[in-house]
């Protein structure tokens, strides 16, 4: 194989994923894309499922791009961008806590000057068009005519009340930037437990993160509200790609399930079934304000079909379900403390040995490259399919992960690994993580989302 083709062929790949994301546009009767737009498109609503291969053409499309990008990029213009890259966040920020982002947002059509902005905020023109134009740069806004900005797509994504807005405003630079004493500590580095990273270097504390958050009921707020941006981000996909109806009528257990929003939606679709929310003691209260906000939840609390309790996850679990879930818990704590959860459910004198264990969490690939060199077609196989069942598999010069397609959950993990010690893990990892615990996985379901279901259930052998 001439290395020459790799152009050629990831070009092939990008125009069919194009094409593909055009016809689903077309038959679907989705608008158009365009990053100028006032109002966000319906592929950016939580609540909207892009159809599989609508799904899956996007994802080849960026993974593409990204190939294309490092195939192209002069080396050192790389190492560039890559380095200044803390200033993406940096600039984010800025413009979202002075206020900047909301004016903006405010003017959707006209736009604000710089002169405006500065005067009505009392900021430096000269400092605020550098930031709003390297912002710009970036696809956060549209520099309309000379100096006069308003929100691109992506940015309408930044404004108060969106989960995108949540989730940035959650504190992660202090993390990142104690990373490198974690990995070179001289008597952490070796170590997995969750006491010994860069969190509790950053924040001068021998607390874990989440007793730690337990002292500061605002921050623990905050975080909390961007688990609940994260969890609707794939909220849509989980409810619709998994077969739940399988596993009703039963008594569900949510463990760490936070403010309760999975088993909220689960609560309302099945009326034969219920749901016990298990969280740390401090969450108990935000779960319930937040579920009681909501009638129709409310009148399921007053049922008895759903409930919140204090419980902490390393203790032996005190209820007798038919289905436990980690939801997003597993990939927060290191290999040990996961099988010790497990061990809790399983161990514990109320297990049904029937009952399933959903671990709801991001399935890793590899960055390895297949060797055939044949060109894949399973786009479109997807043609005028309603149902997700597989991912496609990568194509020629695509890593496994696709790439550039999983650069958030893949920096998701790294951040994990500050936070908690922990890692996004293969499905060879989850399998002996998994069997630790003395269960097996039964099926592991794909989601259109960064996210699988695994099944576990008691290993019979
Ligand atoms: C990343 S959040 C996931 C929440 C929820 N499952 C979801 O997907 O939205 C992790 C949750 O685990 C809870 N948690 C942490 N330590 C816990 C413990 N020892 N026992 C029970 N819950 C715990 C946290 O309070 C938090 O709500």
């Amino acid at each position: 194989m001439q290395s020459s083709q790799e152009l050629d062929i990831l070009q092939v790949t990008l125009n069919k994923a194009i094409d593909a994301i055009r016809e689903e546009l077309l038959t679907h009767n989705l608008p158009s894309l365009t990053t100028s737009a006032h109002t966000p498109h319906p592929l950016d609503d939580p609540h909207f499922i892009a159809s599989p291969r609508l799904f899956e053409a996007r994802k080849q499309a960026l993974g593409s791009m990204g190939q294309l990008q490092n195939l192209l990029q002069v080396p050192f213009e790389k190492v560039l961008e890559q380095s200044l890259a803390i200033y993406d966040t940096a600039c984010m920020d800025i413009v979202i806590r002075t206020g900047v982002l909301d004016m903006i947002s405010d003017h959707p059509s006209t736009g604000c000057s710089i002169t405006d902005i500065s005067s009505a905020l009392s900021l430096d023109p000269r400092k605020l068009t550098t930031i709003l134009r390297y912002l710009a740069a970036q696809g956060w806004l549209l520099e309309k005519s000379q100096d006069n900005f308003c929100l691109s797509r992506a940015g309408l994504e930044l404004r108060w009340g969106q989960n995108g807005r949540i989730w940035a405003l959650t504190p992660r630079t202090k993390v990142a930037g104690s990373l490198f004493a974690m990995v070179t500590h001289s008597e952490w580095k070796m170590s997995s437990s969750p006491l010994h990273t860069a969190f509790q270097l950053a924040f001068e504390t021998d607390l874990p993160v989440f007793e730690y958050l337990q002292q500061y009921p605002l921050d623990m707020e905050q975080w909390s509200g961007s688990v609940r941006a994260f969890g609707n981000f794939h909220q849509r996909a989980l409810m619709e790609d998994y077969p739940w109806e399988k596993l009703t009528p039963g008594r569900f257990v949510d463990c760490g399930g936070g403010q309760g929003y999975l088993s909220v939606l689960l609560a309302k679709r099945f009326h034969n079934s219920s749901f016990v929310i298990q969280d740390l003691p401090e969450m108990v209260p935000i779960a319930h304000k937040n579920i009681l906000r909501d009638p129709a939840a409310a009148s399921i609390v007053h049922e008895g079909r759903l409930l919140v309790e204090g419980h902490d996850f390393f203790q032996p679990q005190p209820r007798a379900a038919d289905v436990y879930i980690f939801k997003h818990i597993m990939h927060d704590w290191p290999d040990s403390a996961c099988v010790t959860m497990l061990e809790n459910v399983v161990k514990a004198g109320v297990f049904n040995p029937n009952a399933r264990i959903l671990i709801i969490d991001f399935v890793a690939f590899p960055s390895t490259y297949q060797t055939e060199s044949e060109q894949d077609n399973s786009l479109e196989r997807l043609n005028g399919s309603t149902n997700y069942d597989q991912p496609i598999s990568p194509p020629m010069f695509m890593p496994a992960n696709f790439g550039a397609a999983s650069k958030a959950p893949l920096a998701l993990g790294v951040h994990m690994l500050g936070l908690f010690n922990a890692c996004e893990r293969t499905l060879p990892e989850w399998e002996s993580l998994i069997a630790a615990a003395g269960l097996v996985v039964e099926n592991v379901k794909a989601l259109r989302a960064n996210t699988s279901v695994i099944e576990c259930k008691v290993d019979p052998s």
